[in-house]
């Protein structure tokens, strides 16, 4: 076997050859190139135990290098891959590297990311569930192999929903994983801009190499804007056909699919059609749960699961709302080093929750017994039937802690008397923290009464 090959990579860490490339690259350009003359006679041969493994032709070389490189090497290798703080060599046998292996590679290597990708935005960070399952898979599929899979892909779905997220995941993916790819990102104005500016300024030339030759994966968001400007539709239409022909991959996002988007030509309309339309749909009440949870996490936040849910019971729609309760929270609990409890959160976020409907006994009753499929009637009745028993003390519980009002009051709306409901809410109570279905059913009961 050539002792050159490369090992399979460890996983998640790009390949060798790719980390060496672009340490090269920076190493360059930072002007050091006295150093490259050394340095480039050297081979990627794979990631161990968090080293880079270069091939060296003989040990004088090796002690050379060592000496005066590996702590310039090791800086730049620590900068790239933080979990790769070192290098180790092996001294190729054989004629030196430099007789029978290609020439160091000439492509263009990107060390900066490409514009516009905002490093947060990554498949890491991104919560995966029923949602947005479809497009998540498929994005992270034409992440693995640009190009052949999906495409186009469409992602539509509502504001606020990770459409942006998922598109720049895409791109940072590949570029981490692939410098040498050439990704362009912007939205569907920014081309638009670029293009009017470009025909102002007689610079189509530049225009054409940048979006047709000088672009291996083009990712564009909220395309739907791209609607009634027919000169630009009818440049990113040559666009799409040539990076298309070429296997270029193309990521478009919208709020609507193709044939809802308003002066959107037909031919532009069926060829987005043609790879895989994928929508995000509104994030269930698990969905929201699991993504507070996990931003939390990465905001260093100690947030208690009745919190957690008492924001997903309130913010319902858009992942960006919540993301900025959980911010004004943790912004909140910093400043003040209160406790994150439901109290607390309900302080905090007063004037970003929905306005509180008032509810009362009658339509906890009502909701509940919709709920448990029995009658109100039989709510109030005396009957000990277990489930009819159960409904009961939710409701009684419900209307405790949603209506504030006294055990005496309650008890007379039941036709039970006092102690009864004091005991139901302390047994609903003890429920909710240890039966997680108890703690689910109260939950879309509380969602569905608009309750605190
Ligand atoms: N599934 C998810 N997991 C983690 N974060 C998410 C998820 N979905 C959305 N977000 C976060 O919500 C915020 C809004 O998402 P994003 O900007 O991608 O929405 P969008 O669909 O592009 O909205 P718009 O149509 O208004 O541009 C971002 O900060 C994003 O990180």
């Amino acid at each position: 076997m050539n002792a050159l090959a490369h090992s399979a990579p460890t996983p998640s860490l790009p390949s060798a050859g790719v980390i060496w490339t672009r340490t090269l690259e920076a190493i360059r350009q930072e002007g050091l190139h006295y150093a490259l003359t050394w340095l480039e006679r050297m081979r990627p041969m794979e990631v161990r135990e968090n080293a880079l493994v270069l091939g060296v032709p003989d040990r004088f070389f090796r002690d050379w290098v060592d000496d005066h490189y590996r702590s310039m090497l090791e800086t730049h290798l620590a900068r790239l891959e933080p979990t790769l703080g070192r290098v180790a060599y092996e001294v190729i046998v054989g004629p030196p590297p430099s007789a029978d292996l290609p020439p160091p590679p000439t492509v263009k290597v990107n060390s900066m990311r490409p514009a516009r990708l905002n490093p947060r935005f990554t498949f890491d960070t991104y919560v995966v569930a029923d949602s947005n399952q479809l497009p998540a898979a498929a994005a992270q599929a034409v992440a693995h192999r640009p190009g052949h899979n999906y495409n186009p892909l469409y992602i539509y779905g509502g504001t606020g929903l990770g459409k942006t997220h998922l598109l720049q995941a895409v791109g940072n993916h590949i570029w981490e994983k692939d410098p040498t790819q050439r990704i362009v990102y912007l939205s569907s104005e920014q081309f638009t801009n670029e293009y009017v500016e470009s025909v102002r300024e007689h610079r189509m030339t530049d225009f054409r190499r940048k979006f047709r030759e000088e672009c291996d994966v083009l990712l564009i968001d909220d395309i739907q804007f791209l609607g009634k400007r027919e000169e630009t539709q009818k440049e990113f239409f040559y666009t799409f056909e040539t990076l298309f022909g070429l296997n270029k991959a193309i990521v478009l996002t919208s709020d609507m699919v193709p044939a809802e988007v308003p002066g959107m030509e037909d031919r532009l309309r069926s060829r987005f059609a043609m790879g895989l339309m994928a929508d995000i749909r509104e994030p269930t009440y698990e969905t929201r749960v699991a993504i507070l949870q996990k931003k939390a996490e990465q905001e260093g936040l100690d947030l208690p699961d009745p919190v957690a849910h008492f924001i997903a019971r309130h913010v319902q729609k858009n992942v960006r709302e919540l993301e900025g309760a959980l911010v004004k929270l943790s912004a909140m609990h910093s400043l003040t080093k209160q406790p994150v409890t439901e109290e607390f959160a309900s302080q905090v976020l007063r004037d970003i929750l929905p306005a509180q409907r008032t509810v009362d006994i009658e339509a906890i009753q009502r909701e509940v017994a919709r709920f448990y499929k029995v009658t109100v009637d039989a709510l109030k009745e005396d009957r000990r039937h277990k489930a009819l028993a159960h409904a009961r003390q939710v409701a009684m519980y419900l209307s405790r802690k949603l209506t504030k009002s006294s055990f005496p009051e309650i008890a007379s709306r039941f036709n039970k008397d006092h102690s009864t409901v004091i005991s139901a809410v302390r047994k609903v109570e003890g429920l909710r923290e240890t039966d997680t279905s108890v703690h689910r059913d109260l939950s879309e009961l509380e969602t569905k009464l608009g309750g605190m």
